[in-house]
């Protein structure tokens, strides 16, 4: 049984690529590992699932960076996110949020499922269509979620990994605060290089 590494975009995987010298295409076969690139938000990661993810797979690592809501993690902190929400998933009733639980349709809220031990810390994330960049959206958001982080695609993996009953592990660097818009203030770089440090080790020590 093989594990499977999705991330949003390759930029993510930038050195997981060059240590492993894989090819520069969206999903990769390799002895060890595959690697999937879906593509940024949470349709198209279950687009790309939806058609790669199988019984073949004993564990899917979902790698990417995200935005921050507490301003005491240093960016650059690579985190274990073992709880995402779909946190726009639902209706507004005038300034009441409705989530698709209350609305009788299913469920919101996913884990992670590996019995991995991960030394890293853990949170719990939402994952969103449009980056939060405003303070009343900030606000409504910790009221409501109290979230760590914010990603576009955790909860969605963590989905189809429980659809298909495959262990999941999303392990996320912060790249930014969740602000008013700021592209200046992210640290992306430091960010992609600490998670592709831990990813590399971790795929060493699997093997
Ligand atoms: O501009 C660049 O150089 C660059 C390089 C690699 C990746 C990016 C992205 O923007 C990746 C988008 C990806 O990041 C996640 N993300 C990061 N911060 C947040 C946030 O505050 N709120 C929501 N999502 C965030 C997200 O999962 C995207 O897929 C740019």
């Amino acid at each position: 049984m093989k594990t499977l590494v999705v991330a949003a975009t390759k930029a993510e995987l930038t050195f997981l690529y060059q240590h492993f010298n894989l090819p520069d295409t969206d999903f990769v076969e390799s002895k060890n590992f595959d690697l999937l690139i879906t593509g940024v938000g949470m349709v198209a990661t279950a687009f790309a699932l939806g058609r790669y993810l199988s019984s073949k797979y004993s564990l899917v690592v979902n790698l990417g960076i995200a935005g921050s809501f507490d301003r005491d993690i240093a960016l650059g902190t690579v985190l274990n996110i073992t709880e995402d929400t779909f946190a726009e998933l639902g209706a507004e009733n005038e300034d009441e949020f409705l989530t698709i639980v209350d609305l009788g349709f299913g469920e919101n809220h996913y884990t992670s499922t590996t019995a991995e031990n991960i030394n890293l810390p853990t949170v719990s994330g939402i994952t969103v269509n449009c980056v939060t960049g405003s303070e009343k959206s900030i606000k409504n958001l910790i009221n409501r979620l109290n979230p760590t982080t914010e990603s576009m695609e955790g909860a969605a993996v963590f989905y189809a990994c429980k659809q298909l009953n495959i262990k999941s592990l999303q392990i996320r660097s912060i790249s930014n605060y969740v602000e008013p818009r700021n592209k200046d203030n992210w640290k992306i770089g430091l960010a992609i290089k600490n998670l592709n440090d831990w990813a590399i080790a971790f795929i060493g020590e699997m093997n």
